[in-house]
């Protein structure tokens, strides 16, 4: 069966000229793109005028999901299309663009979290402020189900706003309510271990990544998943799988806000608009810890992640500067060094 470019996602939001295919990014690496597009698989390069818009802002390179223009006659992407959402690492800054893209155009973002040990929900919330700042729509995904009896309705808690299913890998269970509807495009997250790649497989009914065999075989032992790849699943719908996004790091005020929305809403009714739910008098988000409305727990995570996101403004805007400025440095020797008769 041909894959048509409804099958990849795509619908009338997007659009190309009349003199450029639309394709679809499965893989980046060292300045070519592998894509999918209505004649199957192709590699294309980055025109110049894509490299110079990079050069200037990172955001502007096409990343894993992405749907871009191809020039059939050069073989180069010549545009990124808008994205629909993006997941973006920290370091974006609001009004700037140093940041990241990991994956585009992603219709659910899966957030893989381990039934053993124990579910970390403080992790689970993390990601879950992540997903929401993305622009799709978050699944906690419960992952080794066969191995713990996890209480959903806790999980569920901590996630409002999202769909929490349980899974095993091993033995297929829920597995069909994570499957995917043609065109229909999810992201994994979830620390290292967390089993997505074994999810990947089991979805796929195929060995599509590389498995843990293998990265032990070659010597580079665990938490090698190099490439971002997206998947088409057999049943339809496709899948990107992230590395281990451990250190991913927060910078989703909006995705936070949604992330907590109980406490959102119980901060209406402190008296101070911007009481920070500390020590303030009439903080009706303490009250309802007091009351036992609000899980205490909800509230430290709240502040532990509003913490961390104003610090990661703070402090990532130079960091990344100087890594994207390290990469391009690296991107523009290996050009000279192809220019070269
Ligand atoms: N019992 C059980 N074990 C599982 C299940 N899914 C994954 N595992 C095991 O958990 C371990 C980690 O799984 P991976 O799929 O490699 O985890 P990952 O999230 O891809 O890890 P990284 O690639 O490092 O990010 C492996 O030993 C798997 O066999 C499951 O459903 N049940
Ligand atoms: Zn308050």
């Amino acid at each position: 069966m041909a894959t048509t470019l409804l099958d990849l996602g795509f619908d009338d939001s997007f659009s190309v000229g009349p003199e450029f295919l639309p394709a679809r990014v499965t893989r980046v690496d060292r300045g070519a793109c592998d894509v999918l597009g209505a004649d199957g698989e192709l590699r294309v390069s980055f025109s110049g005028a894509l490299r110079r818009a990079s050069a200037q802002d990172p955001v502007a390179l096409p990343c894993v999901g992405d749907w871009v223009a191809i020039d059939p006659s050069t073989q180069e992407i010549v545009s990124v299309l808008p994205r629909r959402t993006a997941i973006v690492r920290a370091g974006v800054t609001p009004g700037t663009s140093h940041g990241q893209v990991l994956a585009a155009n992603v219709d659910l973002v899966y957030i893989a979290e381990p039934a053993v040990p124990s579910v970390d929900l403080g992790r689970i919330e993390r990601l879950l402020a992540l997903a929401w700042e993305s622009g799709a729509q978050p699944v906690v995904v419960i992952t080794k189900a066969d191995l713990a009896d996890v209480d959903l309705e806790v999980v569920a808690e901590a996630a409002p706003g999202a769909e929490v299913v349980a899974v095993s890998s091993h033995t297929g269970d829920g597995l069909d309510i994570v499957r995917l509807r043609p065109g229909r495009t999810a992201v994994l997250l979830g620390r290292s271990g967390a089993g997505k790649s074994t999810l990947v497989n089991a979805l796929s009914g195929a060995e599509a990544m590389e498995t843990q065999a293998i990265r032990e075989a070659d010597g580079r032992g665990r938490h090698t998943t190099v490439h971002r790849e997206l998947l088409l699943l057999p049943g339809g719908g496709m899948i990107i799988d992230t590395p281990g996004l451990r250190s991913i790091g927060l910078h989703a005020e909006e995705g936070l806000a949604q992330a907590f929305s109980d406490v959102e809403e119980l901060a209406e009714r402190c008296r101070f608009s911007d009481c920070s739910h500390d020590s303030e008098p009439g903080c009706a988000v303490r009250a309802a810890v007091e009351e036992g409305i609000l899980p205490e727990r909800r509230l430290l995570s709240w502040h532990k992640l509003q913490r961390e996101a104003s610090w990661m403004a703070s402090r990532t805007d130079a960091r990344l500067r100087a890594e994207q400025e390290r990469k391009w440095k690296i991107i523009h020797k290996s050009m000279r060094g192809r220019s070269r008769p």
